[in-house]
């Protein structure tokens, strides 16, 4: 066992964000989180490093634990030019062949001497990878790693994940949104609202009532999208037309 929490409680004020929470992270494994907003997925992960303390309830890690954590997004000053390079090697100096490796395993190669305010959503995303597998992590934790990448970055950035756990080992354990998407590259799902709701792997917790009425659309949700989709966009080139 690589991380575990025991009746992990977290409250901010008099709100309890996390209730009793039991987890545990193995070696070489793919852990994804799923839940809706605010139910308490990035609170978790920033309890497992240590930077929000339990209320109650402990985390218990493993002696040689090392986590690379990769955060939903960075907040950089526009106004100050920096190259990948400088970058990466921020707080901490790391070797050009370490640095090289890296960028290469987060498929970000050669990227060293670009500016980091010039990188596009998925190539940032890629940088702050190869920045949390510089502490050769043995648990890679990925919160929203993917958010505003599309449909093909995200895939690719998951085959990416599922590439760098086979050559290094490390377990991995993040936050998702996109269950359809991460299915076929993780080991367990974890579903996270306030309290554990339900976990095991993909295709079970996709098909579990718990999970179906977080998540599930009901034929009228998609068909009522469908249909509003379609009338204005009838609407539209009605006026198109007519004009
Ligand atoms: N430092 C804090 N102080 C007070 N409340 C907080 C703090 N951090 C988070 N919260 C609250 O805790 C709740 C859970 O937040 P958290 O960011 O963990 O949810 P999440 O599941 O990651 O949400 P999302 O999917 O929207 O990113 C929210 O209601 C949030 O406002």
């Amino acid at each position: 066992m690589l991380i575990s929490s025991q009746a992990l409680s977290v409250k901010f004020g008099h709100n309890t964000i996390l209730d009793r929470v039991n987890i545990s992270v193995s070696r070489g494994e793919i852990v994804t989180i799923v839940g809706p907003n605010g139910s308490g997925k990035s609170t978790l992960l920033k309890t497992l490093i240590g930077a929000v303390s339990p209320t109650s309830g402990q985390v218990i890690r493993s002696a040689d634990l090392k986590i690379g954590y990769v955060p939903q997004r960075l907040h950089i000053d526009e106004t100050l030019p920096m190259t990948v390079n400088r970058f990466l090697t921020l707080p901490q100096r790391h070797s050009k062949e370490a640095i090289r490796q890296a960028l290469a395993r987060a498929g970000v190669a050669g990227m060293e001497k670009q500016q980091v305010m010039s990188l596009s959503g998925g190539q940032l995303q890629r940088v702050l990878l190869a920045r949390a597998l510089l502490e050769e992590p043995s648990l890679l934790l990925l919160d929203e790693a993917t958010q505003g990448l599309d449909q093909r970055g995200t895939v690719d950035f998951y085959q990416q994940i599922d590439a760098i756990r086979q050559e290094t080992g490390c377990a991995v354990m993040m936050v998702s949104h996109d269950l359809h998407v991460v299915m076929r590259r993780t080991d367990r799902v974890i579903c996270l609202n306030g309290h554990i709701c339900c976990e095991g792997v993909p295709e079970t917790v996709s098909q579990s009532p718990e999970y179906k009425s977080l998540f599930g659309l009901d034929d009228d949700d998609v068909l009522g999208v469908y249909r509003h989709q379609d009338s204005s966009h009838y609407i539209h080139r009605g006026s198109l037309n007519a004009g």
